[in-house]
């Protein structure tokens, strides 16, 4: 372990006092000597009444030490939470080098600890050059404010009004222009909100600010990205006068995160004059109240049925919104407000888009409109880096006809030079939308509804510039490169509309020129060229021009390739090396797509309406991995009638129907051995756990337990004990070199035997006889593929051969073991522990019996995914897909099934 993860101690505090100085005030004085703990508590004190404390001195590392105080849990349950600034200060035999830091926070339930994390060098504590030890001891002086509050709130999630009365403001007055004072957190709709008061002075005076934050994460563990649409008063009361009160009213779609362009915190920096404030019956004896009155739409945002069988081009959403009747009175305050109605955001090929909704006030009232529109990318906090047409439908769903719905469909373009409105301003007459007899609104629920195809652009000038992108150049004079991706779904006709798109302009010959495509409703494509007028106006239009123009529908030779992996969400950012994901798709995107190749990657594996299933007709190679696999079977590989080849990034294809893939001719491999130094190690430590008993002990100590005799019974050495693995491959022999020096009896079965140069290294002895092995075994390693032969190899009997409280490790194949004999096992004690992370299926269901039978460490499928092997893996695959291409053959120990053959231990 490097020094910088490992907590220096203090030493053992020889004492720590704690003594009142004021009554905001307590001074501590702690007294270290020999080296110890990381951690010291100060005994618990009392402040402003009841309120019962103590310090907290934690060493991070040697970097830092932190110091926190922390409201002991009895205060906090009784009531509820506490907002206090409170200041720490180290002092110094020189008074002038003394240190202080402050803070303002809520403690609560979750939260009792608050404090300074970087407070001090933990050498400056324990060393006496620095100043801060004198009179043999550490002083730390505490002040401490508690605000005096009360905080009521009624209503439902959707509807809600609190009241906060701040009873002793002066007593934070002087640090309110640089803290500010944050509610008790509450949930509305999907966020937790917290009204927020603060105090702003410059050049132009001095304020009260007022605001709604909804970044507090505190009250539920809630994913972090929530939303929902709020309308909101925030209000000032004025205790003399209630007609003086005052108000803002806001809305707009807030988020727990800011990421996606939603509002984290909205409100007036200056709602009122500070002197009005507290001289005109806003603060009167010393108290002052602010009331919010909030509302959320209550809706549903989901993503609906397949269009154009989506890609990743396109999208189709469903925006419910309930209690629409109710919240029509809302909408019909536009006039004052100029309200309108965001719905969450969604991507097709990373651009983001929102449906937007208002009235539209037309010449007389009673003509009053529906606003529906689309909105694009750059809004939203995402940069827009693309230049795209959009084909989309909106529709306000009629929910028993659905030829009643209304449907709209247009064609936009939306660039950083154009921007077409994507939307109608007259949707749909409110009176109509709002009539019950018209069946819109059912339940009190209008459904609204958005489809949404992208055709994305690059444009290129120059025969330089078109060269770079692999396009050829064979004329004189200058190129122009106009690439459209997803051309052929995007002029699909069956939505009715003819499509014209037309590039950007670019000059030749003093000639304004555009490329146009018309995608006709009869499926005809025209491809022109336009000339608009001359750019030099006295050249007049008979400059005589000439052109060739190539229509490239796609690359010869390009492939669909499709790589399912598991989603890593924010964990993708946080290593450049983690390929094996969605995000990352084993970083094979750019390489791909640059010579021409369609890749597509997905989660989505599993059942008929999943995005795999979309590709399974016309996908030319698959990749896949152990780790999140897709299981391949004679059912799909039937449906798959371009599929060639089947890739396993990594080893182990037991989710592929070999037999099935062979009939049909195709090529399964995988990349042999990238992972298998990576669950040999794996497969050492899970031994050592298992060997040890250190399962449960580590969970006695996140329990808060200590009972070394419930470890120690049961713990062992790895020395003088009998380990076997059945199959001694690539990893079977990587495990035994590394458990060579632990100076076990190592024993060996297998199909063959191994290398006698390996069996001479490691001393292991070959035992032809599986069932013969068994029973001198303490500890059994699997490390055979799954094949006819060893699937459900360990069932009730042979688990009955093994002796009393074998451990088992296996990371090979979850269905080696059939899985009800190895629950009964671990019940009986016949199997004293069970470890590995191969699981059937996968990922494994929750109500997997695995997971809860006794004597286990299982983890998810993790030993052959490391970043080393990720890395390898993610090249393998490369390598051999750069070969397919070129028709060369891959390395022989990668073949699992070629030219209809499996390999032979598969057979
Ligand atoms: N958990 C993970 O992350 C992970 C990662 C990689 C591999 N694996 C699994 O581990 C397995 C082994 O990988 P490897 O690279 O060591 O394979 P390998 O092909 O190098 O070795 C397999 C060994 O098993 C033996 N064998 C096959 N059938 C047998 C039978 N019926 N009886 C006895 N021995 C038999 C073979 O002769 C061979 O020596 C893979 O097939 C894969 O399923 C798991």
């Amino acid at each position: 372990m490097s020094s910088r993860s490992t907590p220096r101690p203090f030493g053992v505090c020889g004492e720590i006092k704690v003594d009142e100085l004021t009554d905001f005030s307590r001074l501590s004085r702690w007294s270290f000597e020999k080296n110890s703990s990381p951690e010291l508590r100060s005994p618990p004190f009392k402040f402003a009444g009841p309120l019962d404390c103590r310090l907290v001195l934690h060493s991070r590392g040697s970097n830092y030490s932190s110091l926190y105080l922390e409201v002991l849990y009895t205060n906090i349950v009784k009531k509820g939470s506490y907002l206090a600034f409170f200041s720490f200060t180290l002092e110094n035999s020189d008074h002038s080098k003394s240190h202080s830091r402050d803070c303002i926070s809520r403690f609560t339930a979750k939260k009792p600890s608050q404090g300074i994390c970087k407070f001090a060098r933990p050498f400056a504590l324990t060393n006496p050059d620095f100043g801060f030890i004198f009179d043999n001891s550490v002083k730390i002086i505490v002040d401490l404010r508690v605000l005096s509050e009360a905080w009521s709130i009624t209503g439902d999630n959707s509807s809600k009004k609190c009241s906060w009365t701040l009873e002793n403001i002066s007593l934070f007055t002087d640090m309110l222009s640089s803290y500010q004072l944050i509610s008790p957190a509450f949930e509305t709709g999907d966020c937790i909100f917290r009204i927020i008061v603060r105090r702003t002075k410059d050049d132009s005076g001095d304020y009260l600010g007022l605001f709604l934050d909804s970044t507090e994460t505190d009250i539920s563990n809630k994913d972090l990205y929530t939303t929902c649409w709020v309308m909101f008063k925030l209000c000032i009361v004025n205790q003399e006068s209630a007609s003086e009160n005052v108000y803002f009213d806001f809305y707009g779609r807030f988020g727990g995160v800011n990421k996606f362009g939603d509002y984290t915190k909205m409100g007036q920096s200056k709602h009122l004059d500070w002197p009005k404030f507290i001289g005109s019956g806003f603060l009167v004896d010393d108290s002052a109240e602010f009331v919010l009155l909030i509302k959320v739409i209550e809706e549903r945002f989901s993503q609906s049925l397949p269009f154009h069988s989506r890609t990743e081009y396109s999208d189709e959403r469903l925006w419910e919104i309930k209690k629409f009747a109710t919240f029509k009175d809302t909408l019909k305050k536009r006039k004052v407000l100029g309200l309108s109605v965001e719905s969450m955001r969604f991507e097709v090929a990373k651009q983001a888009f929102r449906l937007v909704i208002y009235p539209r006030g037309k010449s007389s009232q009673s003509s009053q409109q529906l606003s529906f529109f689309l909105e694009v990318g750059e809004n939203f906090n995402i940069s827009f880096d693309q230049s795209c047409f959009v084909s989309y439908e909106l529709s306000v769903i009629h929910p028993k006809t659905m030829d009643k719905s209304i449907r709209k469909c247009a064609v936009g373009h939306y660039s950083t030079r154009c921007r077409d409105e994507l939307g109608w301003t007259d949707f749909v007459s409110l009176g109509n939308l709002f009539d019950p007899s018209s069946g819109y609104t059912s339940g009190d629920t209008i459904t609204l509804s958005a489809k949404v195809l992208l055709l994305k652009e690059t444009f290129l000038e120059g025969n330089a510039e078109v060269e770079k992108v692999g396009f050829p150049v064979d004329m004189d004079g200058e190129s122009f490169y106009w690439e459209l991706e997803n051309f052929i779904y995007f002029c699909d006709s069956s939505d009715g509309i003819s499509k014209v798109i037309r590039s950007p302009d670019f000059i030749f010959g003093r000639q304004k020129l555009r490329m146009g495509v018309l995608c006709a409703l009869d499926g005809t494509i025209v491809a022109y060229l336009l000339r608009d007028l001359p750019v030099v106006e006295n050249l007049g239009d008979g400059v005589p021009l000439e052109f060739e123009c190539k229509l490239a529908l796609a690359a010869p030779g390009s492939k669909k390739i499709v790589g399912v992996f598991y989603k890593a969400g924010d964990y993708a950012e946080m290593n450049p090396n983690f390929v094996d994901c969605v995000e990352r798709g084993l970083g094979l995107r750019d390489w791909l797509e640059s010579q021409g190749h369609q890749y597509i990657v997905t989660d989505d594996k599993e059942g008929p309406d999943c995005e795999l299933e979309k590709h399974i007709p016309d996908l030319h190679v698959l990749i896949t991995t152990p780790f999140h696999p897709a299981y391949v079977t004679a059912e799909r590989i039937k449906r798959a009638k371009n599929l060639r080849l089947l890739l396993t990034a990594g080893s182990g294809t037991d989710h592929i129907d070999l037999n099935a893939a062979a009939a049909a001719g195709l090529t399964v491999a995988e990349v042999t051995g990238s992972n298998v130094v990576s669950v040999a190690e794996d497969e050492v430590m899970r031994i050592l756990i298992l060997v040890r008993n250190f399962s449960p002990g580590y969970h006695q100590v996140t329990r808060g337990e200590w009972n070394v005799a419930a470890i120690a019974y049961n713990a062992y050495d790895l020395e003088a004990k009998t380990l076997g693995t059945v199959g001694v491959g690539r990893t079977g022999g990587l495990l035994l070199q590394r458990l060579k020096p632990f100076n076990c009896n190592l024993l060996y079965h297998d199909r063959l035997k191994m290398d006698p140069e390996l069996e001479n290294e490691t001393g292991a002895k070959f035992e032809e006889d599986l069932d013969a092995m068994l029973p001198k075994c303490d500890i059994i390693v699997i490390n055979t593929p799954l094949t006819e032969n060893t699937k459900g190899m360990f069932d009730k009997e042979r688990i009955a051969k093994c002796k009393k409280g074998v451990l088992i490790v296996n990371n090979a194949s979850g269905a080696i073991m059939d899985t009800q004999a190895v629950v009964d096992g671990c019940s009986s004690g016949q199997i004293g522990g069970y470890s590995g992370d191969v699981w059937y299926p996968q990922p494994a269901p929750k109500d997997h019996p695995w997971r809860y039978m006794p004597n286990h460490t299982m983890t998810t499928h993790i030993s052959g995914a490391t970043i080393d092997a990720q890395l390898r893996y993610a090249a393998g695959t490369k390598d051999m897909l750069d070969r397919y291409f070129k028709g060369e053959e891959f390395p022989p120990q990668n073949y699992i099934v070629k030219e209809g053959e499996l390999a032979s231990q598969y057979r």
